[in-house]
């Protein structure tokens, strides 16, 4: 990429999240992805080119001595820090402000700083085999939070029962920001259980929420659309894949084919998320492995041992999750431990690495923390290091990219689902690895009381727990959200 040399007119919009927004070149496997600042303290979040760089060099350093030792070499893609020309960032500003969905527009692209993070597009595959030119489909999953706290401060006993996805899905709904629940449920698909992963991906196909797309050919082909009354289009997908999982001559027809084909899909994202080297499993705790949100696959629970593949995708994500062992509730004390340590030694805030630099040994620290509370400043800030990169990995998505290809392409990573069937190319990654800010620990702390109390009322309308501990004292304001506190008495 010749950074003197940049066209508009050579990228494209391809999509963005909460913070930032992706455009891919039109040419090459290549994204540049640009931060976003909130439209209503645009003139104050304005950061230097400076700052700007630093800030993208610390996701950067976060993705590579951080997350990728964690998460496994091969699934992260740290990218390169670039300082684009000021001109062509406000050309492609303009650009791509009309494929923009509406539901994300509270935020414009950050036009001052000219600064981005360039990274492979992974929605194609870097050597594509295939000998048919059918373009790579990419399924990105966001998988959310795989596993139910066990960790004793846990004071509400229904978070050991039901998944935090679960649960926030009630409380999205009645804030507006879903119009139909997610049948989704995280568990099952980190379970190892190919019945239950199959249904878990099912349950994103038919609502696919901010969990789910497809790309083919790098362009996006499925997702929620951003009027949230529409349905998805099985049938229109089914039609997209059919070439990919049905054989040319095939005289299956309508509802029928669409439903083999989407058999298939889901087939090959379970193989794809299970595939491994490494013949050992990792066997998941007992109580971890069932949300009750989740009920109608009792039977699938039973007689079944849970384990994932030593190192598969979801081993590692689960794995890197799972650094979250005391649960927020746990958290918030040693949280406030390091807060009035900073208070009385500001100077150190440096030298404990709130913000960085996410080196080799920010990375220590959070391997080789002690298991018991010392009451040591040293302890709290290694756990809070730990709970904002489980956090990540709760937030993170894998992308999965798909080619077919011959049996005498003879592929290092080809899957292959049954020896009748057309054989697959893929590769596995993980994106959206940024450091998750110190500040925002309050704000998780608070979202997650707001959760689970609103789950409690709305799903258990007698709920013993809620009447046991709590009296109504008023209302908690945080953002948009308007929730009832309830304090112990
Ligand atoms: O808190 P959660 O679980 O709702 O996760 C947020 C995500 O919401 P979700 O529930 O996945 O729809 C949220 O996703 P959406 O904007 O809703 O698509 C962001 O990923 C947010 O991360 P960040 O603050 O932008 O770094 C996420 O916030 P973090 O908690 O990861 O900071
Ligand atoms: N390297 C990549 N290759 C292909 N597509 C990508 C890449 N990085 C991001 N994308 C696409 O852009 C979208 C937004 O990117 P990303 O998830 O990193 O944004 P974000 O603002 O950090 O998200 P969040 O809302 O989770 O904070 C992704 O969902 C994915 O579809």
């Amino acid at each position: 990429m010749e950074l003197d040399k940049m066209d508009e007119n050579d990228w494209k919009y391809h999509g963005e999240g909460n913070k930032s927004l992706v455009v891919s070149n039109v040419q090459h496997a290549r994204v540049l992805r640009l931060l976003k600042y909130s439209t209503e303290d645009a003139e104050n979040s304005h950061k230097t080119t400076e700052q700007a760089f630093r800030h993208i060099q610390n996701i950067v350093d976060y993705s590579q001595n951080v997350m990728k030792p964690l998460l496994g070499e091969k699934f992260v893609h740290n990218g390169e820090a670039v300082k684009l020309p000021l001109d062509f960032v406000r050309q492609l500003s303009l650009k791509v402000q009309q494929e923009r969905p509406e539901s994300r527009c509270d935020k414009v692209m950050d036009t001052f700083s000219g600064c981005a993070l360039c990274l492979p597009n992974l929605t194609q595959l870097s050597c594509c085999c295939s000998r048919e030119h059918r373009p790579p489909l990419c399924i990105e999953i966001k998988p959310k939070c795989g596993f139910l706290p066990s960790s004793r401060h846990v004071t509400k006993e229904i978070k050991h029962k039901v998944c935090r996805f679960c649960m926030h899905q009630h409380f999205k709904l009645a804030h507006g920001k879903w119009k139909r629940l997610s049948r989704y449920c995280p568990l099952d698909l980190f379970s190892g259980n190919k019945q239950r992963m199959s249904l878990a991906i099912k349950h994103l196909i038919e609502e696919p929420q901010n969990n789910f797309k497809i790309f083919k050919g790098g362009e996006c082909i499925y997702s929620c659309k951003d009027d949230a009354d529409v349905l998805q289009d099985v049938d229109e997908l089914a039609q997209h894949l059919r070439p990919y999982f049905l054989p040319s001559g095939s005289l299956m027809n309508g509802h029928q084919s669409s439903k083999v084909v989407l058999n298939e899909l889901i087939q090959v994202i379970v193989s794809a998320l299970l595939s491994s080297w490494d013949p050992r499993k990792t066997r998941l705790s007992e109580g971890r492995v069932r949300c009750e949100a989740s009920l109608p696959h009792r039977d699938l629970l039973r007689n079944t041992n849970h384990c994932l593949p030593k190192d598969c995708v979801l081993d590692k994500i689960l794995g890197t999750q799972m650094l979250d062992s005391l649960d927020i509730e746990g958290l918030n004390p040693l949280f406030k431990r390091v807060e009035q340590h900073l208070h009385d030694f500001p100077k150190e805030r440096s030298s404990l690495q709130i913000d960085g630099p996410y080196s080799q040994s920010f990375l220590e620290k959070i391997q080789n923390c002690p298991t018991e509370d010392d009451g040591s400043i040293e302890y709290a800030v290694r756990k809070v290091h730990q709970y904002r990169v489980a956090m990540t990995a709760k937030d993170c998505s894998i992308m999965i990219t798909i080619a077919t290809c011959g049996e005498e392409d003879g592929l290092d990573q080809s899957l292959e689902i049954q020896p009748s069937k057309p054989h697959f190319t893929y590769s596995v990654s993980i994106l959206d690895l940024d450091p998750k800010p110190y500040e925002s620990i309050p704000h998780q702390s608070r979202l997650d009381s707001n959760i689970v109390n609103h789950y409690l009322r709305s799903t258990l309308p007698n709920n013993q727990e809620l009447a046991n501990q709590s009296v109504f004292l008023g209302w908690d304001r945080e953002g948009e959200d308007c929730t009832l506190v309830f304090h112990p008495v």
